[in-house]
């Protein structure tokens, strides 16, 4: 589990990057885990804690949504359901009779009634290199034992030399000796290819070894392995001497040593018919056997028995209840964390859910910063495409072509850029940026209003919504360097125009550049207001909780919702408006 610490630094880091002090930069963090599982290293105490004069990043910025399906024991209730009530067993509870009845079935007396081919999972390290040395020696005859290349500055020449045999390494090197055999079950100890899943916790079993003769002596050059992964390590298979692509060839990593001036080279890997309860954090199998002796942190039980897909995969040794426990901070914290609110993070489908709203009318405006650069994250967000109507900003496309990857599926485009906009303004037509678009939804019927008399210099588009619902959709974007009085003129003109088109509900939608959370004067929202029109948006829709996107509405009877959504992509949030 991530520490304080590590959480602070991320915080500082992103503040460092996005050139901001709030909190993580300002952009959204999704946290992932289960804080019933292991705590930090180290004994620090989890995010979730409150720590009186502890840096906290965590309180006031986090709230908590609840995954509710199990996926790994999905075959298997009620073991889920026994897992779950494991997870938050205090220490001075007692088992009922049922889980105690339960876990009796799967309750080893002694280790010879385990198969010994499962996973051994132990609360320390010395039980698990116990294990391993033992099972290693008893099955296999044929064992090597790889020596770490072990390397040595000459303080006269400078030079690096080897050594004739390993240093004594610290318990964080790479490993002295390797002892190892065909077949047997290894772990990787270092993160090769974290992209190629070669990472520190991979499992496998050794297929081959390849040696070289060096000075009379056979020298291991790759250990071959069959990953569990049967997807990992990709790209170290095509190294293949032999052709065969099933096995994935490790090579000897360098290292320096604790050791000042030493460098090792060594296979990054250990033996592993056994592992660490903290090693296995995350894993899923279908049969382990399980150690319960050394059990000498709160998690730590449930952790170990929840990795097997069913109960009957689990073998339990050395069964203590008393070992099973959370820690009560956790439980306390966890009651006291704010819960999301499904109906701040997904607005719209909330909406949509309520019977009555079901065939609504559902328009966003967003304003983009450059639609090529942003089409995939607006494909992407979980609300932005519940839009019938989704109107776009700033869209910063050029010429008439529309690729491919602009189009949206289900969806058609009509668009007008920026250079098309202007007739008396060169100097805004020639400036890079602005343009509008409108995406709507191929079962709705649609008739653009491309060219409307006496109104000209605004980047704007007019859509009339003809069925199954009603309304003539307006976008408009004004660059902030559009005189305001020039501006306030045009719109004028359009939405005079608007009134002769006689087409009920008009919704106007756009980045206006005027602030409607300004205490100041507002010019265009006094010119819509004049003309009948209700502004719909009451919160801040940038990141500096300006409100430069508002919706203007005129001409209905009908409920009307609307908004700010989310994004993490562009300076402005989206705003939504939803009619019945
Ligand atoms: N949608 C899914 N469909 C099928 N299997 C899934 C799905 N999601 C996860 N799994 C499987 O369930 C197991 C547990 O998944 P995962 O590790 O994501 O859960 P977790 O909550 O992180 O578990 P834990 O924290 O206990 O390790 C894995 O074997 C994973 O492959």
């Amino acid at each position: 589990m991530v520490s304080k610490q590590l959480f602070a630094y991320v915080n500082w880091r992103l503040q460092q990057i996005k050139g901001n002090q709030k909190p993580f930069g300002g952009l959204s963090i999704l946290a992932v885990g289960d804080f019933f599982q292991l705590p930090p290293l180290g004994r620090a105490k989890p995010l979730c804690v409150y720590e009186d004069h502890v840096l906290d990043f965590w309180k006031d910025n986090f709230q908590m949504i609840t995954l509710t399906q199990i996926m790994r024991q999905r075959d298997d209730l009620t073991y889920a359901e026994l897992l779950n009530r494991l997870r938050v067993k205090q220490k001075h509870e007692k088992l009922t009779d049922a889980d105690k009845c339960m876990l009796e079935a799967v309750i080893r007396s002694s280790p010879e009634e385990c198969p010994v081919d499962a996973l051994h999972i132990y609360a320390t390290n010395k039980e698990v290199d116990n294990h391993n040395t033992e099972a290693i020696s008893s099955r296999f005859s044929d064992i090597i034992n790889i020596d770490a290349h072990d390397y040595k500055k000459d303080p006269r020449t400078g030079e690096m030399k080897r050594q004739a045999a390993p240093f004594k390494g610290d318990k964080r090197d790479l490993i002295d000796t390797l002892q190892i055999a065909i077949g047997a079950r290894v772990m990787l100890t270092r993160n090769i290819d974290v992209e190629d899943g070669l990472v520190n916790g991979t499992f496998g079993q050794v297929a081959k070894i390849t040696a070289q003769t060096q000075g009379g002596v056979p020298v291991v050059q790759l250990i071959g392995l069959h990953l569990d992964n049967l997807t990992a390590g990709q790209k170290h298979r095509n190294k293949a001497p032999d052709g065969d692509d099933s096995i994935v060839y490790i090579e000897r990593s360098e290292e320096p040593l604790k050791k000042k001036g030493t460098v090792r080279r060594q296979f990054p890997m250990k033996l592993a018919f056994a592992c660490t309860i903290h090693k296995v954090q995350g894993m899923t199998t279908d049969c382990a056997v399980v150690s319960l002796k050394h059990i000498f942190e709160p998690g730590m039980a449930y952790v170990a028995l929840s990795r097997t897909t069913s109960l009957s995969g689990l073998h339990i040794t050395d069964f203590d209840e008393k070992k099973i426990f959370c820690d009560p901070e956790i439980s306390a914290s966890l009651e006291n964390m704010p819960k999301a609110d499904f109906h701040n993070v997904q607005p719209i489908l909330h909406i949509v859910q309520d019977p009555k709203m079901s065939s609504a009318l559902k328009i966003i405006h967003h304003n983009t910063e450059g639609l090529e650069c942003h089409v995939e994250d607006l494909k992407c967000h979980h609300e932005l495409l519940l839009a019938d109507v989704l109107c776009l900003t700033e869209t910063h496309l050029s010429g008439s072509a529309v690729p491919a990857y602009l189009q949206l599926d289900g969806y058609t485009m009509y668009k007008r850029n920026r250079h098309a906009s202007y007739t008396n303004y060169v100097h805004l037509a020639n400036k890079n940026g602005g343009g509008v678009a409108i995406y709507v939804k191929n079962n709705f019927q649609v008739s653009p209003v491309m060219y409307i008399q006496n109104v000209t210099d605004l980047e704007y588009l007019v859509l009339k919504i003809e069925a199954p619902k009603q309304a003539l959709i307006v976008v408009i974007y004004r660059p902030p360097s559009y005189n305001l009085a020039e501006f306030l003129a045009n719109l004028n003109a359009l939405l005079t125009s608007l009134e002769i088109i006689d087409f009920k509900p008009v919704i106007v939608c756009g980045d206006f550049n005027e602030d409607q959370l300004s205490h100041r004067n507002k010019p265009i929202l006094n010119l819509f207001e004049d003309k009948g029109y209700t502004q719909l948006i009451s919160t801040g829709t940038t990141e500096n909780n300006t409100l430069l996107d508002p919706v203007f509405i005129s001409g209905t009877q009908s409920n009307v919702r609307a908004g700010v959504l989310q994004t993490y992509y562009s300076y402005h949030d989206p705003v939504y408006c939803v009619l019945e």
